[in-house]
Parts: C-alpha cells; structure tokens; sequence
C-alpha cells in the first residue's frame, strides 16, 4: 500500500464488522484478498449513491465487501453474491449476519459463469455490479452484466491493475490478458460510460447507458 493510501486510511477509525471479517478469514484459513478499505468504503456511497436495489456480487469470499455493499442499500433492496466455493459462502453469510445485514443477502454457490447464465435464463436484472472474482473471467463477467443491467445500472471491478502486471508488457498469462482486455472495453464500449481509478490495485467504474 502507498504512503497515501495508508495515510487515507488511518483517517478512519477501526469498523468492528470488517475487522471482524479480516479476523475470520485467518481463522478459516481464508486469503486476505477483500477489497480495500478505501474501495469498501467506495462501494457503500456508490450503492447509496445510484440508489441501485438490486445488488449482484461476483465473488464473495468472506463477505466484505458484501457488508460495504448492503451497507449502501435503503429498505427494500438486496444483494444476491455468486460465489464458486460452499465454505466461503458459509463464512460470508456468518459475517453478513454478524453486521446486522444477513437478511438482505442470498448466495448462489458454483462456477459464477453458471449462475449468471441462469440469471439471463430467469429474465432477473440488477442496478449495481460488483466484480471481483477470477480475473480470467472479467470480460465474460461485463458480457453478462450488460446482459443483466438495467438502464443505468453500475458495473464495479476491482484490481484491474493485478499489482502491477497489467502495464508491465512482459506479462502475457490469462488473468492479465483478460484484465487488459477488460479495461479497453470499460473504457471504450460505447454503452458505457466509466472511469477507471488507479489507486490500491485498481477499480473500474462504469455506468450503462440508459
Ligand atoms: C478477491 S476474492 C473476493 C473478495 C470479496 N469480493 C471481498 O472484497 O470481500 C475472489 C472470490 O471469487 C471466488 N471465485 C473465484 N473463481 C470463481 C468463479 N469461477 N465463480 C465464482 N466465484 C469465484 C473465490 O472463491 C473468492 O472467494
């Protein structure tokens, strides 16, 4: 982390729901890979922000940034989080209940690329996209979520920037290419509208056009 992004998190002082998560992930020898504090805290205005009801997460590891998420909803809303393995989303449901918000949250469990297939099957749609799985799979995660959006839904992704090996040109595997991939289209697919923040390890951030 940079000395700004310490400097900007120290601003703020210590949540006692996403502590209680990083501490979980170590006890269920989970990878500490959320989403970063200051990106969390982004999430919750952005959901707030749109006034999107209807959530879709890709990716839910052990549920924080399913709490920066529902944080962000008003009554009525949900979040429905798609999540490859059972345990984790066990572990994301219990903090999510933890933090008061375990009401709002249904987890579909399996290969995300299933799940979202049968969402377009179900004819279901979503106002606010959170994309953070398997980086291999971001561009078919953008070909779904425009599938699935509705008019001016909101389409998050974070670590577009993979710690450095998007712009280092000697990196040519999978998840970089995919990634790379995936930002050319946030920033030049003409149904959206984005921007693409460099701090942390990078989120994009796009509007579908209504
Ligand atoms: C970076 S972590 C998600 C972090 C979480 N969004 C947060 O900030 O709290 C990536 C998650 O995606 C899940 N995942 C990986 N491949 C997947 C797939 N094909 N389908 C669904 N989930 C997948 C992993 O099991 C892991 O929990």
């Amino acid at each position: 982390m940079s000395v700004n992004e310490q400097y900007v998190d120290s601003l703020y002082g210590s949540d006692a729901d996403l502590e209680r998560v990083k501490a979980g992930l170590d006890a269920h020898g989970m990878p500490q890979i959320s989403v970063s504090e200051g990106y969390g805290r982004l999430l919750t205005m952005l959901v707030r922000m749109s006034g999107a009801s209807r959530l879709l997460e890709i990716g839910a590891l052990g549920g924080y940034s399913g709490i920066c998420l529902a944080r962000g909803l008003s009554s009525g809303g949900s979040l429905l989080s798609l999540e490859l393995l059972q345990p984790y989303a066990d572990v994301a449901k219990r903090h999510m209940m933890d933090a008061g918000l375990g009401e709002l949250v249904e987890y579909r469990v399996g290969d995300a690329k299933e799940s979202l297939a049968a969402l377009v099957r179900e004819g279901r749609r979503y106002d606010f996209f959170f994309i953070d799985a398997d980086k291999e799979g971001y561009p078919a995660y953008l070909d779904y979520a425009l599938q699935l959006a509705s008019p001016g839904a909101v389409i998050v992704a974070d670590n577009i920037l993979l710690r450095g090996r998007t712009t280092e040109q000697s990196k040519q595997g999978p998840a970089v290419r995919a990634v790379r991939e995936f930002n050319a289209r946030i920033a030049s697919d003409e149904r959206l509208e984005s921007t693409v923040l460099p701090g942390y390890d990078g989120l994009a951030i796009a509007i579908v056009k209504g």
